[in-house]
């Protein structure tokens, strides 16, 4: 059998190609057979996993390697193929999906467990969520609507957030940006669907969507959302003041924010968001522009972990 991987090496700050590395000596010190390949910018994780899937007949594994943004396009080129099964080592600064999938967080521990599965075909199913807006495409973490989007909007546009992440502070830029909309950004009226009930409130600071409980680098957005069970977690956050909307940012590491007044949750297999006002919107991160979206549970792909 031979192993095939993705790799992201400047996830993590570039670390991820250490980490690689010292994945690569493990292949070669257990003789097993691989095949990796580099992403190079933004958007080549999907091409190359697409790539992987049409040559292949076979039933095949792949691996990727790196942060959020790299599983997101990996599964972004897999998804719709039933023969590949997906794994992931986690080598990048947030890692929702490996919390979200219960993976240890040293890489060594991953790997030996990959290969446990692979002997024992252990593989798990995860729901794979599809998104319609300006954009369309998949999802493997959360799609975010609203203020949490409108601040990752707003540390990608920033030239300080490559500045400050080579000096290992990224995250105040993030900080900076929460604590700035905090103060300027205003919550409006939405309309929520979730299968067939709707839902209005009328001063809406953010929408989630979560097909499992992390979010933001470990933030416990949807405390009890779980990846395989064909439904996603809605979470709405309304008419709360400016001072508790930053008392939630404190709750939700622990998901205590649920309890909240203001803070509305819901399970669904078919979400719709719209609002007279351009919602920012995002998914796993990523920018998917503005306005209206509908999300739907699409299919569930092979995990192996
Ligand atoms: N060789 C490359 N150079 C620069 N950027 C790349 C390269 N390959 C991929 N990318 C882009 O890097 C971005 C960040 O990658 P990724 O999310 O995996 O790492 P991270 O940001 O360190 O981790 P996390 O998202 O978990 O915080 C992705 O949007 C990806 O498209």
């Amino acid at each position: 059998m031979v192993l095939h991987f993705i790799v992201n090496p400047s996830a993590k700050n570039g670390k991820c190609k250490k980490i690689w590395g010292k994945i690569e000596r493990e292949l070669q010190r257990r003789h097993i057979h691989y095949h990796v390949v580099f992403t190079q910018k933004q958007g080549d994780g999907a091409k190359l996993a697409q790539q992987f899937a049409e040559q292949k007949h076979e039933p095949f594994i792949l691996i990727a390697v790196g942060g959020d943004g790299t599983i997101h396009e990996v599964m972004n080129g897999v998804a719709m193929y039933d023969h590949v099964a997906v794994g992931y080592i986690p080598a990048g600064t947030g890692n929702d999906f490996a919390r979200g999938i219960k993976l240890p967080t040293k890489w060594n521990k991953v790997f030996d467990h990959i290969l446990s599965s692979i002997k024992h075909t252990g593989d798990h199913l995860y729901d794979i969520g599809i998104f319609q807006g300006t954009k369309r495409g998949i999802f493997v973490n959360n799609v975010g609507c609203g203020f949490d989007a409108q601040i990752s909007r707003k540390v990608n546009a920033s030239k300080w957030k490559h500045i400050l992440n080579q000096l290992y502070l990224g995250k105040f830029v993030y900080v900076f940006y929460l604590l700035k909309e905090l103060f300027t950004y205003q919550p409006t009226a939405v309309q929520l669907t979730v299968d067939q009930k709707q839902y209005v409130f009328s001063k809406v600071w953010l929408v989630t969507v979560a097909n499992h409980p992390y979010y933001g680098g470990g933030m416990k957005i949807a405390p009890f959302a779980q990846s395989n069970d064909q439904h996603f977690d809605v979470v709405v956050v309304d008419d709360v003041s400016r001072l508790k909307l930053l008392a939630l940012f404190v709750t939700v590491f622990w998901g205590g924010h649920v309890k909240m007044k203001g803070v509305h949750t819901f399970k669904g297999k078919y979400i719709r968001v719209t609002s007279h006002t351009a919602l920012p919107l995002h998914a796993d991160g990523e920018q998917i522009g503005e306005g209206e979206i509908t999300i739907l549970v699409n299919k569930q792909i092979r995990v192996v972990k």
